[in-house]
Formats: structure tokens, sequence, C-alpha cells
């Protein structure tokens, strides 16, 4: 009894001077929406939200008249920002004084290594100069173009055109989609085929045929004799429906390399991006002793890397003796940078020099190679895959905007036609061309507004390397976290109106309906300044190819009252897919 009673005396005490800590504290009645508490600061608020997360950080913004807030989290503060002229300050005025620093590293050091997305100072700068000098070169773009191309009609159409007929349920188009798309920046990237996208079949010449036939119609209305004669060729040799899945030749040279690396790679990529994404979902000391002590996830881990460097250790010895035999891929331009580029692209900083004299000034070293090819395929993989997903479904529940797109597509296919089939100069492709892509201004509102809405990027986060002050007179000390909460900033009405919830493409055209881009620090989607996403350019030419492509071919459909419920993660997905029905489009345009 008298220990109950001094229990009862101590827990009055422990609150009441818990209570008196909290009401001195700087931060009390100061932050609606996250109120601080001693020691935790504002993790019970974190964690309450946890299953709405964006909206949370939504609601702050909302709450408050700032456009900047101060965030506790234990001993860290975190600054979160929705205002353009701290994001300028922060990604390109005073670019120096906030790098990546130690947020994100640690996170993804074994994936990613020394990587562009995992690194700063003069190693980021290298990579940066040698990947820019690769980006700008038009061959490039026409071997994006003409293996999205060969994935889309070769085998994303006739795989649609046959899985509708095969299932009158609906399909996953989250997960077909991040599978076509993986094929695609696999190819572009390492130059060989992972094969992904697979749609299963009985496996009978029947249903083969039936797939072909789909894809003679199409070709019928487009002109696509190229691809649909060797769709049909794979399919005549017996080995175009192949235990299950539907293969198709591509143009391009490709690395052969054995289906159990290629296997082994898939799943090790597909883990260890998981698991090193999880690690911001825990306390760090958790799942650093889970690391030291080699178990649970990390242990996972460790086994998924192995897959995955034994993989790009067999790819980067194979594609070296391969130099020279017409590769053109990521892999082999960037094995193939010469002293000439390296030339070209050495500049004052004394760091970059430095750097190049380590790559031997002639190549670079085999690790670096994996970690920039890594880089490159988590940058471009499932960023494309969040906006196309969200296109398509907000596409497919607006019925006056799928009819605009589709008369932009209709229009676009009546210039062909009476140009005779396109301009004799213009890249060709089986689905669209270069110039048809460009274009495709409506699309690139609708595309754009989408991930406004829904940036595939929800947040993104850099470290104060010094003491400094915000445009906005926040006081910033060495040390701090600076959020640019991009998800928060395309529902802001401060920043775009009062209908900044409605979904309206015309925000983003002028009067002759041509695309009008708004400042890269009002909508940092692509992020801005010198860390401006490198791929922005071929991005928008795969996502209005795929999602083109889509619309004119097939009508597709959620269930009434589908609302996706969004992931908490670094980058933005459906968490339970996003469940469609798909049938052939007759008409385009009624
Ligand atoms: C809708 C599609 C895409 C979106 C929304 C997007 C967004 C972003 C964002 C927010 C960053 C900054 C990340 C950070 O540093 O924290 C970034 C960087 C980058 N992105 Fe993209 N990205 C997309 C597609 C692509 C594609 C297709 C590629 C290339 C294959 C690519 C290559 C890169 C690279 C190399 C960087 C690092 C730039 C640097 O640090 O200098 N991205 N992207």
């Amino acid at each position: 009894m008298q220990a109950g009673m001094w229990f009862a005396i101590f827990a009055i005490v422990f609150l009441s001077s818990v209570y008196v800590l909290w009401k001195r504290h700087p931060n009390y009645g100061a932050s609606p929406g996250a109120p601080s508490f001693p020691i935790i600061g504002c993790l019970p608020a974190l964690l309450l939200n946890k299953h709405r997360y964006h909206e949370w950080t939504c609601d702050l913004f909302e709450q408050s008249h700032g456009l900047t807030r101060s965030i506790r989290l234990g001993s860290d503060i975190l600054l979160f920002t929705i205002d353009p002229t701290v994001v300028r300050h922060v990604l390109k005025d005073s670019f120096t004084s906030y790098p990546k620093g130690p947020i994100f590293y640690p996170y993804f050091e074994e994936l990613l290594g020394q990587g562009i997305l995992n690194s700063d100072g003069p190693l980021w700068v290298f990579q940066r100069k040698v990947a820019s000098h690769i980006f700008t070169s038009n061959s490039l773009r026409t071997f994006i173009l003409s293996i999205s191309d060969s994935e889309i009609s070769s085998r994303l159409l006739p795989g649609l055109a046959a899985a509708q007929h095969m299932s009158s349920d609906s399909v996953d188009m989250q997960d077909i989609l991040i599978r076509c798309i993986f094929d695609m920046i696999c190819q572009i990237t390492l130059g060989m085929d992972p094969v992904c996208l697979k749609f299963p079949t009985s496996g009978t010449m029947e249903e083969a045929d039936h797939i072909a036939m789909s894809c003679t119609e199409m070709d019928a209305r487009h002109q696509r004799h190229d691809e649909v004669h060797e769709y049909r060729e794979v399919l005549d040799e017996k080995h175009g429906v192949h235990g299950g899945i539907v293969k198709c030749s591509l143009r391009s040279p490709k690395t052969k390399v054995p289906d159990s690396l290629v296997q082994g790679f898939v799943q090790g990529f597909q883990a260890a991006t998981r698991i090193s994404a999880e690690r911001f979902l825990v306390p760090r000391f958790l799942w650093t002793m889970k690391r030291f002590l080699r178990i649970g996830s990390e242990r996972e881990l460790l086994q998924a890397l192995e897959q995955v460097n034994e993989f790009t250790t067999f790819l980067i010895k194979q594609s070296k003796k391969e130099i020279g035999k017409g590769r053109k891929d990521l892999l082999a331009r960037f094995i193939h940078v010469s002293d000439e580029t390296l030339g070209a692209i050495a500049c004052d900083d004394m760091g970059v020099n430095a750097c190049i004299r380590e790559q031997e000034r002639s190549t670079i070293s085999d690790s670096l190679l994996r970690d920039i090819l890594l880089n490159f395929l988590l940058a471009g993989l499932e960023t494309v895959a969040s906006a196309v997903t969200f296109t398509l479904w907000i596409v497919s529940t607006h019925p006056e905007i799928e009819r605009r797109v589709l008369r932009e597509i209709s229009s676009i296919l009546a210039d062909r036609e009476q140009n005779g089939g396109g301009e004799e100069d213009a890249i060709k492709v089986g689905t669209f061309t270069y110039e048809e892509v460009r274009k495709m201004d409506y699309m690139h509102a609708v595309i754009s507004e989408t991930m406004r809405l829904y940036p595939p990027v929800p947040a993104d986060c850099k470290y104060a390397a010094e003491d400094d002050v915000l445009p906005d007179g926040t006081k910033v000390s060495k040390g701090y976290r600076i959020g640019f909460m991009i998800f928060a900033m395309g529902r802001s009405a401060k920043l775009w109106g009062e209908d900044c919830l409605d979904f309206r493409p015309e925000r983003w055209l002028d009067h002759n309906g041509h695309f009008q881009p708004v400042s890269a620090f009002k909508y940092p989607v692509f992020q801005a300044g010198p860390r401006i996403c490198l791929g922005k350019d071929f991005a928008f030419i795969q996502m209005k190819l795929l999602l083109a492509s889509l619309l004119m071919n097939f009508e597709f459909a959620v269930h009434a009252g589908f609302k996706p419920k969004l992931s908490y993660g670094i980058t933005l997905s459906m968490v339970n897919g996003l469940p469609m029905t798909v049938r052939r489009r007759i008409t385009l345009v009624s």
C-alpha cells in the first residue's frame, strides 16, 4: 500500500515537471500541428501522422502564417520550408553551404556507394560533368527513344492486348509499368534486358497469333511495320511465347549475361533498394546495431548486395571486352570516356582535376563505374514509374482531360498522315517520333500537373554545413537539416492560388496552348540549381511516349471510388497498386 502511494506521488511529481518543462520549451504553442516535448521533440506528432505523413506536412503550413517551420526531432533540428526564395537560397545561391552531407550517405552507402546521388564535392562535380557531357549527345537521345519505342510496341502493347482477353479481372498497372520501365532503364543503362515485363499466356500458338493479330491491327493504324515484322518473326520461330514469357528481339547489340546472374540482380536490386529506404523509418542506432550483428533485414541487405555486385562485376568485365562493337548504353559510354572527354570536362576546380588524376585520366575505376550505374538505375526507375502511374489514374478518372489528350494525339497522327508518314530526318520510332513527342504540349501539361499534386520525390533534404541566415530571416546553425517539402509546396494556396487542389492542366499552358514552365524553385519536382535532375528531358520523352501509346490503344478504368493510398518513402507510389480494367480502344475521338 505504501509502495503504491510512493509510486503515485512520484508519478504526479514527474508528470508535473514534464508539463512545466514542456510549457517553458521555446517551441511550446508556437508549433501548431507539431507540439514539441522535451527530449523527443515532435516525434509523437510524426508517429501519430505516419499513415498520412504527406498530408500532415500540408497541414503544418496551413496552420501557420510562415512558409518555413522549425521541427525538433530528438536532438536534431529540422527546418521545413515551402518558400521558393528559401529553396533558391539553399539549392542555388548558397549551394556550397548546403551539401547532402551526412543525412543521406550512410543510409545508401552500401547500395549507391560514391555515385552521383550519394556524393558531394569534387567527386560529385566530376560525375556531373562526365554525365552531362554524355547526356547532351543526340545519339543518346536516339538510343533512349528506340529502346523505349521497342519495349512499348513489341512488348507492352501486345502484352496488354493479350492480357485483356485472358482475364476479365483488373490488372495492376503500377506493377506492369514498373516492370516495363525497369526493362527500359536496364537496357539504357546496362545494355542488357532483364525481361521483367511478362504476361502469362497458356503458351499456345493460337493465343500467340491473337497477340500478333492485335499487333497487326495496331500496325495497320499506325504503320509500325518494322516492330510487327520483328515480333511476328519471334512468334513464328515459336520462341515468342516461351514458358509464359513474351520475349522479343531488340535491334541494339546487348551483352549476354547468364540468366541466373540476371535473376539474382533483379531480386537483389529490389531488395537492396527497399531495405536501404526502410532504414529511414527506424531510429539509426537500431539498424546500425543490426548491421553490426549481421541480423534481420541487414543480413538480407548484405546478401542482396552480393548478388548485385556479382552481376555488375561480370557485366563491367564483359562490357570492357565489347568496346567498339556498337554498344550505345550508358555503361559503354562511361567506359569509353576518353582522355579527350576528360580533357573537355576538366575545369579550374582543383578538386575536379585531382579527381580526374585519381581516375588515371583515361578510365573510370570499376568500383566507381558500378556506383554510377546503380545510381542511374535508381534515379530513373521509380520516379518515372510513379509519374506515369499517377497520370494514368488521373486521366482515366477525368473524362474531359482524357478527351483533350486523345484529341492532341489524333491531331498529331493526322499531321503525320498529311505529311506522308513523317519527316525524312525525324528519328523514326514505332510509336511516335521525337518531333511528335515535342508537339504534345497538353500531355506535357497533364504530366506536370500530376507531379504538382503527386510529386515522385515528395520531399528532399539538405544539410547546413555552416551557420547561416535564410532570406526570410530564419537563423540556421551548422548541423541543421533543411527539408523542402515538395508535396506540400504543390498543394499550397499561398503558392498556387485558391484552386491549388483542383487538377487544371491549363495552368501550364499559354493562350496559344503552348507549355509554359514555372520557376524550378516554386516547383522543385526535379530539384533545381546545379543539382537539377540530369534525366528530366529524357524522363519527359519516356513518359509522353508511354502514356500516349497506352491511351490511344486502350481504355483504362478503376473501380468507382478508388483512391490510392500514398506510400511513405523516398518515392511516392500507391501502396496497394493501381488495379485497372483494360479494353482495346475502338476510336480515338468520338
Ligand atoms: C519523373 C521522373 C523524374 C523525377 C521526378 C526526378 C527527380 C529528381 C530529383 C528530385 C533529383 C534530386 C535528388 C537528390 O539529389 O536528392 C534528381 C536527381 C537526379 N536524377 Fe532525376 N528524376 C526523374 C527521372 C530521371 C531519369 C529518367 C534519370 C536518368 C536516367 C534521372 C537522373 C538523375 C540524376 C543522375 C540525378 C542526380 C543529379 C545530381 O545530383 O547532380 N532522373 N532527379
